[in-house]
């Protein structure tokens, strides 16, 4: 059978969903109007139920989504039913306090290893996970089967990284280096920039 091809911002509204809805089983609600959970998600009602048809049937006409059932449906399409390894390139300023958040785990990730041109052990101890060298790169991905990665290394280097974690089985990339990463069409990239981020909040207080 076709996999459905369901667009990138539809996945990325999926966990706004999902963190709606977890605020609501925290809470012990068990069942929750579209209305009210588009709310909670901050989109329009329409967006979430069009959203939401390409999973399936959920709501029942007059009652709403059961919130744990869509909360599991959820987590199987964003394929974090169980702790996703993923590894982090680059053990720098950015790097570091970055391995150093512990929520990861909390939202389904795991960061099983860190990689860096310079590993120092005394980072090791400091952040408390492991600072490899690049040398045991494609080792480590192969055998732990690692398919996510986050990369903080220097803009000059990043490409490069890149196609060594590509040729390592890596195939999906969140990418905080400020280049615009060259990728092949079975490998995804995720950029994060904060100063965009705020060139963007800018535009809306002049
Ligand atoms: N997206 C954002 O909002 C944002 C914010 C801050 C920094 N950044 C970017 O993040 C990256 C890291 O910034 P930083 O301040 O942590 O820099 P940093 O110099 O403190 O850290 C970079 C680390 O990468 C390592 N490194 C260098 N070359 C490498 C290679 N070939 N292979 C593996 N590791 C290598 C270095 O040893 C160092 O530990 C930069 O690209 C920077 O522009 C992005």
């Amino acid at each position: 059978m076709q996999k459905l091809v369901i667009p990138r911002k539809t996945v990325y509204r999926l966990s706004l969903y999902y963190r709606a809805l977890q605020r609501l089983r925290t809470n012990n609600i068990e069942t929750v109007s579209s209305a009210a959970l588009a709310t909670a998600a901050g989109v329009k009602p329409t967006q979430l139920r069009k959203d939401l048809t390409y999973f399936g049937n959920f709501g029942t006409r007059g009652l709403g989504y059961n919130v744990e059932a869509l909360s599991r449906r959820l987590t199987e399409a964003l394929g974090t039913t169980q702790l996703q390894p993923v590894i982090l390139v680059g053990a720098g300023n950015l790097g570091s306090a970055l391995l150093r958040y512990p929520g990861f785990a909390k939202e389904g990730f795991e960061v099983v290893a860190a990689f860096d041109a310079k590993p120092l052990r005394s980072r090791e101890k400091e952040l408390g996970i492991k600072v490899l060298p690049m040398t045991k790169l494609a080792q480590f991905v192969t055998e732990q089967r690692i398919k996510m990665a986050i990369l903080t290394v220097p803009g000059n280097v990043a490409q490069e990284v890149t196609n060594e974690l590509i040729a390592s089985g890596v195939l999906a990339i969140l990418n905080f280096a400020p280049i615009i990463l060259q990728v092949p069409d079975n490998v995804v990239v995720n950029n994060v920039d904060l100063a965009i981020e705020l060139e963007n909040l800018s535009y809306f207080i002049q």
